[in-house]
């Protein structure tokens, strides 16, 4: 056998296990790939919402993203939640030193909750300081809103915010989420020259704890193998949209998607 495909997560807890490095450490096992992860805060939440959280001291996300680097080189790396300022700081110094490529930006700011999960002012450095060494960032709705202080509300909306995000502020390419829209689950995709939609039928269910985090996490993990960029991003479309389409309904609240579908179709079995 080659060498494994390896990627990495820098992100938050779920110890519900629904959303955060643990969806990201789930996916990636799912799509065959060994996961590694960086961990920025420690969260207690749970489908219901998150109770409180607590940052991890800068030294240690540093210590962590070294004990990575040091010994296993991740093929792609994805982040989530970065929490505030100089975690962004600390580890776009960390990716430019260890020189990372196939960068997947998950611009996580506020939880399906409704709970901040970055700091009000640490928006602008998610922009300035690592929107331009991302592969591709994937931002829902009102993450793209706060990126390029449009309204978006409309297909035309969502392309234009997503070519500001590529040709002014420097992604390669972006992927904007239109999980919020409430006709269809249609996404847009932009590379800089090639304008793409990623359509899919919208499941009415409050099962969709994390879907980001999941569909961020099957882009990396795609990447990680070598896939190209636009199909890997069409290969998450099909992730997240079977561990939609089929609940596993736990939590009381906003449960988890189902990760064991998108193999399940893959291989017509049942595990879930
Ligand atoms: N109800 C749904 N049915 C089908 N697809 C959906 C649904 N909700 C979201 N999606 C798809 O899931 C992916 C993630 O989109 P979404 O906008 O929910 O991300 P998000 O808000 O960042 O998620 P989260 O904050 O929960 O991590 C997108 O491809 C979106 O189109
Ligand atoms: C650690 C962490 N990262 C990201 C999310 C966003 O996911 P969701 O919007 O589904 O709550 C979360 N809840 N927790």
């Amino acid at each position: 056998m080659g060498q494994v495909p390896r990627a990495l997560t820098i992100a938050g807890t779920d110890p519900s296990g629904g959303a955060g490095i643990h969806a990201d450490l789930k996916t990636f096992q799912e799509l065959c790939v060994y996961g590694m992860s960086v961990i920025t805060a420690v969260v207690s939440q749970n489908t219901l919402g998150v109770k409180t959280f607590l940052d991890m001291p800068l030294e240690l996300i540093e210590s962590q993203m070294d004990a990575v680097y040091e010994d296993i080189r991740p093929n792609a790396v994805k982040t989530g939640m970065l929490s505030q300022s100089d975690v962004i700081r600390l580890v776009a110094q960390k990716m430019k030193a260890y020189n990372v490529d196939n960068y997947v930006m998950d611009p996580v700011m506020v939880a399906k909750s409704g709970d901040a999960l970055l700091a009000e002012t640490a928006k602008k450095e998610l922009v300035n300081e690592l929107l331009p060494l991302t592969t591709i960032v994937t931002p829902n709705l009102p993450e793209a809103e706060e990126i390029t202080g449009r309204t978006i509300q409309n297909v035309q909306q969502m392309k234009d915010a997503a070519k500001q995000i590529v040709d002014e502020f420097g992604a390669t390419a972006v992927v904007v989420k239109g999980g919020h829209l409430d006709d269809e689950a249609r996404d847009i995709y932009y590379d800089g020259s090639v304008f793409d939609e990623l359509v899919a039928s919208r499941y009415d269910t409050k099962h969709t704890h994390g879907t980001g985090c999941t569909f961020s996490a099957a882009i990396t993990a795609e990447l990680a193998k070598g896939t190209p960029l636009r199909q890997a991003v069409e290969t998450a479309k099909t992730y997240i949209t079977e561990a939609i389409k089929h609940p596993i309904h736990l939590g009381r609240g906003h449960g988890p998607v189902n990760h064991w579908a998108y193999r399940n179709r893959q291989e017509g079995l049942s595990r879930a």
